[in-house]
């Protein structure tokens, strides 16, 4: 479904990726693991056309869509959930889902405010509350559910258990495996290995802005060097 191939990418002159490669297929959920500053959000943000300086190739359902603008990208049906919440904090939980809603598509589930509420009890009991008066683990679940109101088929999210309490990162998880269910595919970026490993397939690992791992969770624990070179602290 999302097919990235030698993707390079820089801010200025500081090249950040290179030559990254990575695919996301229908229904599945991948991680992107890399320490702090490996690339992740870098190689999300070039996906979703909010890096100016890329090359290589993108394709989207067999669309080429690098270099697209970036609102043309979530049209496309591709939903980005940045890292840092950007909620409307004046704006009440219902407003601030108004705000992400987009035209059904005919090849990805439609989200009413009912269903996102079974999908955030915690958000369906604060709907009328102003965003600013949410928790930063409420504000990351209005986050989601907002860029769910645009009707995605593809969910890339950058980082959702950073920050964040241990009981809202168990309910993050238990929210990834509902998008699965309901048929669509996400992206995730992770340090977090303990967390990728209970709601992603596969994984793939970047450092320094280079792919140094695709493949199984139980291919990385049957050889923890690869973790420790690459993800440890
Ligand atoms: N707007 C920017 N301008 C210049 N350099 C940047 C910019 N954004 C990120 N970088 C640099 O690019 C590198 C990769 O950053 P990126 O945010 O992609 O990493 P990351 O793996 O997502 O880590 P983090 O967990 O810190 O978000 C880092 O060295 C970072 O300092």
């Amino acid at each position: 479904m999302l097919d990235v191939k030698t993707l390079t990418a820089r801010y200025g002159r500081a090249q950040i990726l290179s030559d990254v490669t990575l695919s996301v297929g229908e229904n599945e959920v991948v991680a992107l693991l890399g320490r702090n500053g490996a690339g992740k959000s870098t190689t999300i943000k070039s996906v979703m056309g909010l890096v100016q300086h890329v090359s290589g190739q993108v394709t989207y359902d067999g669309q080429a869509i690098l270099g697209r603008a970036s609102h043309m990208i979530c049209r496309a049906g591709l939903g980005y959930v940045p890292e840092e919440r950007r909620i409307f904090g004046e704006l009440t939980v219902e407003e601030n889902l108004e705000v992400g809603r987009r035209e059904p598509r005919a090849d990805a589930p439609e989200w009413t405010f009912e269903h996102l509420f079974e999908l955030f009890p915690n958000l369906a009991e604060r709907r009328r509350n102003l965003g600013k008066q949410l928790s930063g683990g409420e504000q990351q679940m209005l986050t989601i559910a907002r860029t769910l109101m645009g009707n995605p088929r593809l969910v890339l999210l950058d980082e959702p258990s950073e920050g964040i309490a241990p009981v809202i990162v168990e309910q993050m998880a238990t929210i990834i495996g509902e998008l699965k269910r309901e048929g669509l595919s996400v992206l995730i970026s992770e340090q977090n290995l303990h967390f990728a490993r209970i709601v992603s397939d596969r994984a793939y690992i970047i450092e320094k802005g280079q792919m140094r791992y695709e493949g199984s969770f139980a291919h990385l624990d049957a050889h923890p060097d690869i973790s420790t070179r690459y993800l440890a602290v």
